[in-house]
């Protein structure tokens, strides 16, 4: 938070933004266990119509909401500055806790220069809410391939203060130093941290603020940096879903299985996905309900990687069917169907 905000006493807001799988939920919900990070409100957008990620947060102890489906650098930055303005009159009347901070977790295919502007440019948030710093996850992984081929993923690693490097436990040895070189030619500025599993100190991330990281005033250099998106476009208030390169290209398909599954038959279906389609499959993520288990299982692929199924500690209401949710670069829906029963 920048100084001039310090003494107006504004709520510093924190954007999570990185790319699809990248590890924003892993390391929000290490966060979130810290001592440093009580008194935080979380808001949480994505891009399916199922949202999945509130769910897989898990044991916030504070307020999370859920910004409708949509990608919030295009159709719900209306939403968000709403979502801001209300949380801040519910903390006035005391029916949420008193927060101390606000962290956005934004889609990975988010272009957070216009998330940015609502926190840089709407008067009335202005006066009690301030930047308090831009953090991009970068999966180690994948993100060589990201970069070269969605500009959103350039976009967000431009704007960070301070970069999270991820899934370095799953890298090749030398990736992590090509990652991080080409990094340093995208944004000099930004820290940069290496993390597993999101295991990284909510003290020292919170430290990690614009202006430390710069030496700039942050505002005005988040400002100019904003102001137009990769092909010159500025966002305003009309603009609308054709302004981004994702929408269109991008799809999301959403699954839902009323009956528990079999695992021999989940492993084969996402499997299959995995190998035929890997390169398309931007993104992957459900919660099941698995034949013989009691609690539910999240799963997680990022292109042709599936990531071990974990169990959550408990389900999240009284919805007992599996919900899984995909990101394609334009893949057919036909495609992702199991060969299974979905009844
Ligand atoms: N091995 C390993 N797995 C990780 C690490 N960070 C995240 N993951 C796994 O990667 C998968 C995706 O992580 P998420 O935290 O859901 O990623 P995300 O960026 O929130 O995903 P979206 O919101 O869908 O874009 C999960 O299975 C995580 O357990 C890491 O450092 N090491």
């Amino acid at each position: 938070m920048d100084h001039s905000s310090a003494a107006r006493g504004a709520t510093p807001v924190y954007l999570l933004t990185g790319f699809l799988g990248s590890g924003k939920t892993t390391l929000l919900r290490a966060l979130l266990r810290q001592p440093a990070m009580a008194s935080t409100a979380v808001v949480i957008n994505e891009f399916g119509e199922i949202g999945l990620d509130h769910e897989l947060v898990e044991a916030v102890d504070g307020e999370t909401v859920l910004l409708p489906g949509g990608c919030m650098c295009c159709t719900v930055r209306d939403d968000l500055a709403r979502t801001l303005a209300d949380l801040d009159r519910r903390r006035a009347q005391g029916e949420v806790p008193p927060f101390e901070r606000v962290i956005i977790e934004s889609t990975g295919l988010a272009d957070p220069g216009p998330v940015l502007q609502v926190l840089l440019k709407h008067g009335d948030l202005l006066e009690r809410f301030a930047l308090g710093g831009v953090w991009t996850t970068l999966d180690a992984v994948h993100a060589q391939s990201q970069l070269d081929a969605h500009v959103e993923s350039v976009r967000q690693l431009a704007l960070a203060d301070c970069v999270v490097m991820t899934k370095t436990d799953l890298a090749p040895f030398t990736a992590p130093a090509s990652l991080a070189a080409r990094v340093r030619k995208i944004n000099p500025h930004a820290r940069m941290l290496h993390v597993c599993e999101g295991a990284v100190d909510a003290a020292e991330l919170l430290a990690q603020t614009p202006s430390a990281a710069s030496g700039d005033e942050p505002e005005a250099m988040l400002r100019g940096l904003c102001q137009a998106g990769p092909t010159g476009h500025v966002c305003g208030a009309g603009c609308g879903p054709h302004a981004h390169a994702h929408d269109g290209r991008f799809r999301t398909s959403s699954l839902r299985f009323d009956r528990p599954l079999e695992w021999d038959e989940v492993c084969d279906w996402l499997g299959g996905l995995a190998f035929f389609h890997g390169a398309r499959l931007l993104r992957m993520k459900g919660i099941l309900n698995v034949a013989g288990e009691d609690r539910p299982l999240a799963v997680h692929g990022v292109q042709h990687l599936f990531h071990p199924p974990t169990p959550m500690e408990r389900w999240p209401d009284d919805d007992r069917s599996s919900r899984l949710v995909f990101i394609t670069d334009g893949l057919d829906e036909q495609a992702l169907r199991p060969p299974f029963s979905t009844a």
